[in-house]
């Protein structure tokens, strides 16, 4: 009989995928008997995602390393009149049910599971059905599943807005959560995604096991909690692997290729002076943000690596990748000229990781996404949160005040996340200039750095967890009818 497979089910951003298929090479390479993974492929909702995954799925196959199939699912119409990320994820993955179905059932070896991204709950009904054990690979943070987890809680508990109630939100783990800091998913009860969120929070209990990108020293409390049933109430909550972190590395570039001419830029700074500024896959800038960051870098005298995106030439979708920036209009009058040498502008997306890993990089202005905040810790750079979306409030409120990696920034979340010159500037002096709260921040990232590379190493916490979680897949393994 074939080897077994695990199959698994990504959403296409480049946060989700990337990460989500480096997780299964990583329970391939680990596996004591051989295992092949079934990567299903919703199609992306724009053609920016539609080409990051083609070329990616083209680069693995091209490498062949593993027993790797891609297996496309047919299109679906979209739905457009959603009201956040979450639903329009959630509503086309609803759509592709059937198609999942099919795929799972038309498969001709064993399978070990179906593992699935954090937005697509609704594929846990095809497991249920077929009897196949169902995973889900949370690409976020310990922290934001304990909050996932305990929202059915939380939802009966409080009767009032988050935003109304009196006092902090208690997340078993975290020191005590302001609710202005909650996912916008959980800021207005009547919303489509506020009920999505509780619902995927009610659903998750029924998965087989939750694997996490994260470490256990890098979020032990938390975990501890979520092992321990504090987030459910008790009830035993399903097996937690904290795998990471996983980190989709680029491999370096051949010796005659030219470096990118960030890294160029770069290379003539001198070590960790450069603070570096980078809003995700997603994050763009209007102009009067633009303009006050500009005057915020140009006062703080630092030097500054800025990838800046402009608008999203279709943002209705609400899923619409940003485009490359009009750096003559989006900037004020000068501002290049002013700063020339000891500052660079990109417009377009830039190797975040790779800049990361500069010696010259001292600090990282970041939006907050998880795998942002992973490869900063992986080199080891502090950073000044500028959360602009999604769980993002909440990832930077863990960061400054659970971990201690950052440098706090004061953002407007009701201003659409405005920062004002004078604090982009305080808190940019405060994080380079080589003053207390800065060095501290800097000594706690060189502190996670050591840990997140512990962890992945042989005999590390979440090398133990990899194992574990191939040895339990094996162990599940269902056949199916058509087999
Ligand atoms: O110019 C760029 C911009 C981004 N990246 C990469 O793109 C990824 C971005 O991932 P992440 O930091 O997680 O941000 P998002 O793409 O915004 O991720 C979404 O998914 C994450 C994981 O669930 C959540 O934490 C975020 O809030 C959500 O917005 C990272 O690997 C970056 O290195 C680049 O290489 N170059």
């Amino acid at each position: 009989m074939a080897n077994p497979t695990i199959v698994l089910l990504p959403v296409w951003g480049a946060g989700h995928f990337m990460p989500m298929l480096q997780a299964g090479k990583q329970l391939l390479a680990s596996s004591s008997r051989p295992l092949s993974l079934t990567v299903l492929l919703m199609p992306a909702p724009t053609a920016q995602s539609a080409s990051d995954i083609s070329d990616h799925v083209r680069r693995e196959e091209a490498a062949g390393a593993g027993d790797i199939r891609f297996h496309h699912l047919p299109d679906v119409k979209l739905p457009t009149d959603h009201s956040g990320v979450e639903e329009f994820i959630s509503r086309a993955v609803q759509l592709h049910v059937p198609h999942l179905r099919a795929a799972i059932i038309g498969l001709t070896c064993p399978v070990a599971a179906l593992v699935v991204d954090i937005f697509c709950t609704p594929a846990l009904d095809v497991t249920r059905e077929l009897a196949v054990p169902a995973y889900v690979y949370f690409t976020s943070s310990a922290a934001m599943l304990s909050l996932l987890l305990r929202s059915p809680a939380l939802d009966e508990e409080v009767v009032v807005e988050f935003e109304e109630m009196e006092g902090a939100l208690d997340l078993p783990g975290l020191p005590p959560v302001p609710p202005s800091v909650l996912p916008g998913t959980l800021l207005e009860r009547k919303s489509p995604t506020y009920k999505w969120f509780v619902y995927t929070g009610r659903r998750y209990v029924e998965a087989s096991g939750i694997i996490v990108n994260t470490a256990d020293e890098l979020e032990p409390r938390v975990l501890a909690a979520i092992a321990e049933g504090r987030c459910t109430r008790g009830a035993r909550a399903p097996a937690v692997y904290p795998i990471g972190p996983v980190l989709a590395l680029t491999p370096p570039a051949h010796a005659e290729e030219q470096p990118h001419e960030c890294l160029r830029w770069l290379d003539a700074q001198p070590p960790a002076s450069v603070l570096f500024l980078c809003f995700g896959s997603k994050g763009f800038l209007t102009k009067p943000q633009a303009h006050e960051i500009a005057r915020g870098l140009e006062r703080s005298g630092h030097r500054f690596l800025w990838v800046l995106r402009g608008l999203p030439a279709d943002i209705s979708r609400g899923a619409g990748d940003p485009s490359d920036a009009n750096l003559a209009e989006l900037l004020p009058e000068g501002f290049l000229g002013e700063t020339n040498g000891r500052g660079l502008v990109w417009p377009k997306r830039a190797p975040q990781k790779e800049i990361l890993a500069h010696a010259s990089v001292g600090g990282f202005v970041t939006h907050c996404g998880w795998n942002s905040i992973l490869e900063s810790l992986w080199f080891g750079v502090p950073m000044l949160p500028w959360p602009l979306g999604a769980e993002q409030h909440f990832n930077a409120f863990t960061l400054v005040c659970d971990m201690g990696v950052a440098v706090p920034l004061k953002v407007d979340r009701k201003r659409d996340n405005f920062v004002e010159a004078a604090e982009l500037e305080r808190a940019v002096r405060s994080l380079m200039g080589g003053g207390n709260e800065g060095r501290k921040a800097k000594e706690k990232a060189m502190e996670m750095m050591v840990v997140c590379r512990k962890a992945v190493d042989h005999g590390g916490s979440s090398c133990a967890s990899v194992k574990r979680l191939s040895e339990d897949l094996l162990g599940g393994a269902v056949v199916l009818p058509n087999v």
